[in-house]
């Protein structure tokens, strides 16, 4: 029998090719899709919230070899008065976010990934609001599989508030997927097809 990490690892070899042979034209309809469905996650996330005057605080990533890129959803987060934060590998295993004003103020950090500049402002993981995760596997009951680095896990381990989204494209939703006693369970889900409330998986919204 194989161990959860060893099927992970198998998965990810899998999963990572499969990310990659979507053509150029279903990739760019897929991510406006998802950007769009975002920005409208987002304004319903900060109309139900009790202090609906504050401003969100939302964190994106700067994607990589295939993931969803979300960079199209800056300006419109940002036209809303909103602070976008990015994860910025601190050390082996472990981000912090840091607030980025504009997109072209990240530079390349760590795995070849754009991240916030050294003067950037850090932000608590409690002042979160909303969480973009990216990954290269997800199920509809919020369980992801990432590239093995534990970084979102070990980031999200403990009592937080903070409203985590899946972002991947539908080819990417796996009907179950293994999992260790450190995942942590998204909240929600969102993909080119719509926005999946994890706990809730039946109710899909498009
Ligand atoms: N866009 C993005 N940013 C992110 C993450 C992520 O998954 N995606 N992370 C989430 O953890 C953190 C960084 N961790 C990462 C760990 C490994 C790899 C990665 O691509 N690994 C390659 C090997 C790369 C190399 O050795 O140079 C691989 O597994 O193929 C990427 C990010 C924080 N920022
Ligand atoms: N909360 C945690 N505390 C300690 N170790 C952890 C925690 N979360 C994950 N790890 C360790 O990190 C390693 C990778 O975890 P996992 O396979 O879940 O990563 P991943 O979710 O695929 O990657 P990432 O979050 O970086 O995209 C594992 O060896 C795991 O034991």
């Amino acid at each position: 029998m194989l161990t959860v990490e060893a099927e992970k690892e198998h998965l990810r070899q899998l999963l990572k090719r499969d990310r990659m042979s979507l053509t150029e034209n279903e990739r760019h309809r897929a991510q406006l899709a998802i950007c769009a469905a975002v920005l409208d996650f987002c304004e319903g996330y900060a109309r139900s919230r009790q202090s609906c005057d504050k401003p969100l605080t939302i964190g994106l990533y700067a994607a990589v070899r295939g993931e969803v890129d979300v960079s199209a959803c800056f300006a419109g987060l940002r036209e809303r008065g909103w602070r976008i934060v990015y994860p910025r590998v601190q050390a082996l295993g472990a981000m912090e976010m840091f607030v980025v004003d504009k997109a072209h103020h990240l530079v390349p950090g760590a795995y070849g990934i754009l991240e916030p500049p050294a003067d950037a402002l850090p932000v608590q993981k409690e002042q979160l609001d909303v969480l973009l995760v990216p990954g290269l596997g997800f199920t509809q009951e919020g369980w992801r599989l990432g590239y093995g680095g534990g970084y979102y896990d070990r980031y999200l381990a403990g009592a937080l508030d903070v409203c985590t989204v899946g972002i991947g494209f539908q080819r990417q939703v796996r009907a179950a997927l293994p999992v260790a006693a450190h995942d942590r369970r998204l909240n929600y889900l969102i993909t080119e097809e719509g926005v999946v409330n994890c706990w809730d998986p039946t109710s899909v919204s498009s």
